[in-house]
């Protein structure tokens, strides 16, 4: 059912990981198969991540496989997801029966209990990211006009950036899940600078809208500020940051990602932002 688990880690694992280990342990690639929905697991705040890449025909949300109690089950029985339309075709997401059209960079909140969920529109890409939920919350749209904006960053520090709130309290109910899209200005490069930590979430980054899927990258750092490591990113690829670990990254040209929360609370001001002199 998952293409990949991720456990979770202790931060003195970082100490003496190879890129191939960092990598192994964090990086979530091979998201877009033709026609195929993608899911991978991980253990940080049990997040499941997904890409669809839908093809000639519709592409069905799996149901449950395991344990035999809840096999057949609908994936989102006690759980709650964001889908993000991350291609360049319209794409439509259909969930109990309701359609609802997806523009490029629009976003679905599906609420728990959900049965249903199929994705189509030749050529529709969509990234999945689904926390589990105590509580029904309504099924809605959210439009990139729709989102709380916050403006960020300077030309001059080559990290302007707008940053939409899309599945956070105010814009849309959800029972722990938060998502937003981040769009860099042409030229700015850095995103989340000063870089921050959150220990009551966790946190995943999903890269994109590379201007040049196969020649520009995404260089992502992470792990305790005083000892930082990076991992590259290609358009496409997700990394997932624990709660001990900043999560900050740079573009070889200006590109767009999606974040993911899930934990302890709905509250986007509780980070700890560090000073950029505390990194090493
Ligand atoms: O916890 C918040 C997340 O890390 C992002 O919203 C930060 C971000 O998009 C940015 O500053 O560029």
């Amino acid at each position: 059912m998952f293409a990949r688990t991720y456990y979770g880690t202790h931060p003195d694992m970082m100490a003496g990981a190879s890129n191939a280990d960092l990598r192994d342990r964090y990086l979530i690639h091979d998201l877009f198969r033709e026609g195929a929905c993608v899911l991978a697991y991980t253990h940080a705040d049990r997040l499941i991540i997904g890409g669809v890449r839908v093809g000639a025909g519709p592409v069905s949300l799996p149901r449950q496989q395991e344990p035999p109690s809840a096999a057949g089950r609908s994936l989102l029985e006690r759980r709650e997801m964001g889908i993000f339309n991350v291609g360049a075709v319209e794409g439509v997401v259909t969930v109990d029966g309701t359609a609802f059209a997806l523009a490029p960079k629009h976003c679905l909140y599906v609420g728990m209990g959900a049965d249903e969920v199929v994705f189509s529109g030749s050529g529709a890409r969509f990234y999945l990211a689904s926390s589990p939920a105590h509580r029904a919350f309504p099924t809605r749209r959210i439009g990139l006009d729709d989102a709380a904006i916050l403006v960020r960053g300077t030309a001059e520090e080559a990290n302007a950036r707008r940053i939409h709130q899309m599945i956070l309290p105010g814009t849309c109910d959800s029972a722990q899940l938060a998502m937003g899209l981040t769009i860099l200005e042409p030229g700015s490069v850095w995103n989340t600078m000063p870089p921050h930590v959150h220990e009551r979430r966790s946190e995943i980054y999903f890269y994109f809208d590379l201007p040049d899927v196969a020649q520009d990258r995404v260089v992502h750092f992470m792990g305790q500020g005083e000892a930082t490591r990076s991992v590259v990113l290609q358009d496409g690829e997700a990394v997932i940051s624990p709660p001990w670990s900043i999560h900050m990254g740079v573009g070889t040209r200006a590109y767009a990602f999606i974040w993911t929360m899930a934990g302890e609370n709905l509250d986007y001001s509780d980070m700890d932002v560090l000073d950029l002199c505390q990194l090493m």
